[in-house]
């Protein structure tokens, strides 16, 4: 099935621009190539109500299954084939009875994206409030990716006074053992080594281990949020103001 039939969406590249107000998120989908069509999908939702969520960004280098992995939580299906489609969902996860809100945002692949150079990149960045960051265990080069993501990741919220951003990393695949070529140990010492949670899991065959890491993140979000309401203290607000001062002066070169 491809999900672009469902939201009748055209059958190529598409491409996203995000217009952000005060009040509203507008994210229009439109063909990458090709005459200018109507805008293929248009997602609006309010600003204010989305950041009283969790914002959950799923990255990763191309075709190791984090479209796979997202639809897995959100439909408890593996499709198989997905298309290169950018797309924001809205869901709800049941935590200690407490129904959570969150929006996982499943970007479109590009080599840009990977090499961490994009300003859309750095957008959907300053979205997100945790990260899921997915390798395949039989591409090596999309481990070796994970790292720096997880360095950009973490520079570019520092820049902005925000400290132990949660992140979670993933190998997906894990079905295809006869293709390995990124042991489970490497994952766990890399989860060791930037002190973020390592999960193995395979899209294809288990519901439940995607649930489990889902459940994982959201709680550290929480967490993570519930520390950041308590006053920051002088140390905190002095690193926020830096932030915003640095930022000025470079926006005004
Ligand atoms: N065997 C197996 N195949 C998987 C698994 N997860 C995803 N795939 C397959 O891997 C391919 C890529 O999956 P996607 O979910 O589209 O990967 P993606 O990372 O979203 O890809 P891009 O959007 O192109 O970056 C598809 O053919 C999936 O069927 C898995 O756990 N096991």
């Amino acid at each position: 099935m491809d999900l672009r039939n469902t939201l009748q969406l055209p059958r190529q590249k598409l491409l996203m621009h995000i217009h952000v107000t005060p009040h509203t998120t507008t994210i229009q989908l439109l063909p990458a190539t090709g005459p200018p069509a109507v805008p293929a999908y248009i997602h609006v939702e309010e600003f204010n109500a989305l950041k009283m969520d969790t914002n959950i960004l799923v990255l990763g280098a191309d075709n190791v299954g984090k479209t796979a992995i997202t639809v897995r939580l959100l439909t408890r299906r593996f499709i198989g084939e997905y298309g290169d489609m950018e797309s924001i969902y809205c869901y709800k996860v049941i935590i200690d009875g407490r129904e959570i809100p969150f929006n996982i945002w499943d970007p479109a692949y590009s080599q840009e994206s990977v090499l961490c150079q994009s300003s859309v990149q750095e957008k959907q960045i300053l979205w997100a409030d945790g990260f899921v960051l997915v390798y395949s265990i039989c591409d090596r080069a999309s481990f070796n990716a994970v790292a720096r993501q997880i360095h950009h990741i973490r520079s570019t919220k520092d820049s902005l006074g925000v400290e132990k951003v949660p992140i979670v990393i993933v190998g997906n695949k894990r079905d295809l053992q006869h293709c390995r070529e990124v042991s489970s140990e490497e994952g766990r010492l890399l989860g060791l080594a930037t002190d973020c949670p390592f999960y193995e899991v395979s899209a294809a065959e288990n519901y439940q281990s995607i649930l489990t890491m889902f459940h994982g993140l959201i709680n550290r979000v929480k967490e993570y949020k519930c520390a950041v309401r308590r006053p920051a203290g002088i140390k905190g607000i002095v690193k926020s103001m830096s932030a915003v001062f640095t930022r000025k002066q470079t926006d005004s070169l």
